[in-house]
């Protein structure tokens, strides 16, 4: 059941919004579900819950080395520090191996089952003969009284893997909320399991607003401007793993917007789980998203924040569509994108047990000034520990974003802040 969220202006402090997009969204977790996938389809799914190790893992004990399965023991019995023993049957992987008749060496190989008896294996380089007798591997038959002769300076244990030394049986090989990548997926095809309880992916409707924004793509008339955003939210949703839909790029009509979000929710059979807009929420005469859903759930008002100023939220109430939590950007791209790491991906991280971006401390190289009272939020590049920013605080500096691998927090207080003051920097990688 998600929480009713009133329509009214705000103005709040960064920490009052991200907690104000957290209630809106608490419901996420419970609304997506579990949902069994066979391992194929599982890549870069969230697991829905603890996997438990069916089997230990190894499911036996079993040799690390091509060599012989003795009892340390047997080596160091006389005066001298090697044993020549009788060999006894082979050991080949993917059989079931008899006892090791005691004061024997079995031949046996890689991850072939260590008899019982056993508890160490002498590498076959170790032995003499540092070779195999011609009975082992090929059509030969098995010849008794053949004997090997081994060093004494193998501690029982050696180069043998125990059963679950990789994990044991009803160990959590996994946890919940875990993404599941290769090495997770090769961990379960290991555990035996074919099929891996999962989220569904959330799914999240785009739309950019404007009269002036064109697809990209398109010829430009007199004062338009490519969209910029309706790529750079679904991308940054789908590398959160999001499904993503969009309904294009809507007009400065009120009515038109309305109508067309109405139509992108209601006919779609899949569930819309959050909706995201951009633009059209400042203080201007043609600010759509305002005008059509202040009256229909919405929260609009300003962050102290930069950029990123003007934000909307709350759970959308359209005639004929089911309730749906959205959040309402602004328009400048920049604007658009830090809203995105400041309120949405933090908020899905913890919801959806995903690990957030790292958070550094880093001095500043340079000293920059900044609106006093606001967090602003300045991209740029760590070097050599510190941040140096890429272009300046404007939020149509898209070419900047696009070369920055950090976000500086320059936290609300002073509005200037000197070489070497130590500030949170959130790292994003390198731009792909
Ligand atoms: N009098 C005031 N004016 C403005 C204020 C204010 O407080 N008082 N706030 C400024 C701030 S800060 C921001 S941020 C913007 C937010 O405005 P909107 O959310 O209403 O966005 P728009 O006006 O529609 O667009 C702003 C800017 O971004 C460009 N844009 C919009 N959509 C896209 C897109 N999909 N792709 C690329 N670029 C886009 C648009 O052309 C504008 O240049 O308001 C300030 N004004
Ligand atoms: O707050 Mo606006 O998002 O700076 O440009």
């Amino acid at each position: 059941m998600l929480p009713e969220v009133r329509p009214a202006t705000f103005r709040r402090s960064v920490a009052e919004h991200q907690a104000a997009v957290r209630t809106l969204l608490a419901g996420l977790p419970d609304a997506l579900g579990t949902q069994t996938v066979p391992l194929a389809a599982a890549l870069g799914r969230t697991l829905a819950s603890d996997l438990t190790a069916p089997r230990p893992l190894p499911p036996f004990a079993n040799s690390q080395m091509d060599g012989y399965a003795v009892r340390a023991a047997d080596l160091s019995t006389g005066p001298v520090p090697w044993a020549t023993l009788p060999v006894a049957p082979p050991i080949p992987a993917g059989t079931a191996a008899p006892p090791l008749p005691p004061g024997h060496a079995a031949p046996i190989m890689t991850g072939a089952m260590l008899p019982a008896g056993a508890d160490t294996v002498v590498p076959i380089e170790a032995a003499d003969p540092p070779q195999f007798p011609a009975f082992v591997g090929g059509d030969a038959p098995f010849r008794d009284h053949t004997t090997v002769t081994l060093p004494a300076s193998f501690a029982a244990g050696t180069y043998v893997r125990p059963a679950g030394s990789d994990l044991p049986a009803g160990a959590t090989a996994l946890a919940a909320g875990t993404r599941l990548g290769a090495a997770q997926l090769g961990l379960a095809a290991a555990l035996g399991l074919a099929a891996l309880p999962v989220r569904r992916r959330p799914r999240a409707l785009v739309l950019s607003t404007g009269d002036e924004v064109a697809a990209p793509g398109t010829e430009l008339a007199p004062g338009q401007i490519h969209d910029a955003n309706t790529t750079l939210l679904t991308a940054s949703l789908a590398e959160a793993g999001w499904d993503t839909a969009t309904a294009g790029i809507c007009a400065d009509n009120a009515a038109a917007f309305e109508a067309a979000l109405a139509d992108a929710l209601a006919p779609d059979p899949d569930v819309t789980d959050l909706v995201l807009t951009s633009g059209g929420i400042s203080q201007g005469a043609y600010e759509v998203v305002r005008q059509a859903l202040a009256g229909r759930g919405i929260a609009f008002g300003s962050v102290a924040m930069q950029p990123g100023g003007p934000q909307g939220a709350g759970l959308l109430a359209l005639p004929g569509t089911a309730p749906v939590p959205l959040l309402a950007f602004p328009g400048n791209p920049v604007s658009s994108f830090v809203s995105f790491e400041v309120f949405l991906r933090p908020v899905l991280c913890e919801l959806l047990g995903v690990p957030p971006r790292p958070l550094v401390q880093a001095p500043l190289a340079v000293a920059l000034d900044k609106p006093p009272g606001k967090l602003q939020v300045r991209r740029g590049i760590l070097e050599d520990g510190r941040f140096t920013p890429l272009g300046g605080p404007g939020s149509h500096l898209l070419h900047a974003l696009a070369h920055a691998t950090a976000l500086a927090l320059l936290p609300p207080g002073p509005g200037h802040l000197d070489p070497g003051t130590d500030v949170p920097v959130l790292t994003m990688g390198d731009p792909q």
